[in-house]
């Protein structure tokens, strides 16, 4: 079995022209195998957003591939016009704020996802019951937002994440807006469903002390992607 989950070739990303090109990525390279959970770290206006809204087929490149799992979604062109069918069926966002829908329950805002790829909405419930148990806070089920604190406001983002069963999670710093004990208790969740539910995860960070908790270190430097084994810690790039 394939476990490839993203492969990114030679990926360049200009924003602008002329006397305004901005020039963020030159030529990126790397990849991401199902089970993975890997860090993205660079300074700031480095380009990590806009790399995880490339691979998300949000952002379109200017140039280079994007394969997802084994279909290659990007090359020097998109490969399909549906990038948002290919969105809702194989990516689940996690962002640093959950922008959960705040007039709905946490069952609503966890629905909409399934049923918006055609699931009813008897088995999207099945679903969202079942992520919301995994993840603990089953017993809110029906409980408004402004009821649940910032780490199960977090946790329910994550559930939706996953609602449509995604081979990828891209997390763009999904803990800045929580203190430390959440935030590594929010990153070991990842690295549970990375590994138990087979998909690759992607976390922008900021936060030095998360990079232990991951298997590797993707940084962009120079305006390409390094990559990095975490050893027991330690981080070699
Ligand atoms: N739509 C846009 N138009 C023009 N420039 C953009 C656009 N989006 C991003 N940029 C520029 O591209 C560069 C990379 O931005 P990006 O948000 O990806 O960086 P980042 O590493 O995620 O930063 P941060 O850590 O501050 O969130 C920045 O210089 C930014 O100003």
């Amino acid at each position: 079995m394939n476990k490839q989950a993203i492969k990114v070739k030679n990926l360049v990303k200009n924003f602008g022209k002329g006397d305004s090109l901005v020039r963020v990525l030159e030529g990126a390279s790397f990849s991401v195998d199902k089970g993975e959970l890997v860090a993205l770290v660079a300074p700031s206006g480095a380009g990590k957003t806009t790399l995880l809204m490339m691979i998300g087929c949000v952002e379109e490149p200017t140039s280079g591939a994007i394969w997802l799992g084994s279909e290659k979604v990007y090359d020097n062109k998109w490969l399909t016009k549906e990038t948002r069918k290919i969105r809702r069926e194989k990516i689940g966002f996690i962002f640093q704020e959950h922008y959960l829908i705040p007039f709905l329950n946490i069952m609503e805002n966890i629905t909409l996802v399934p049923q918006a790829n055609g699931v009813s909405k008897e088995e999207s419930e099945k679903i969202a019951f079942e992520l919301l148990k995994y993840f603990e806070i089953e017993d809110k089920a029906y409980t408004m937002l402004s009821e649940l604190s910032g780490g199960q406001n977090q946790r329910a983002a994550i559930a939706r994440a996953l609602a449509n069963k995604p081979q990828i999670v891209l997390a763009d710093e999904p803990t800045a807006a929580l203190d430390s004990k959440r935030s590594v208790d929010v990153v070991k969740m990842l690295k549970k469903i990375a590994i138990e539910q087979n998909v690759a995860v992607i976390m922008v960070t900021h936060d030095e002390a998360m990079l232990p908790l991951c298997d590797r270190i993707l940084k962009i430097e120079d305006k390409k992607v390094v990559s990095s084994k975490n050893l027991q810690g330690n981080i070699i790039f």
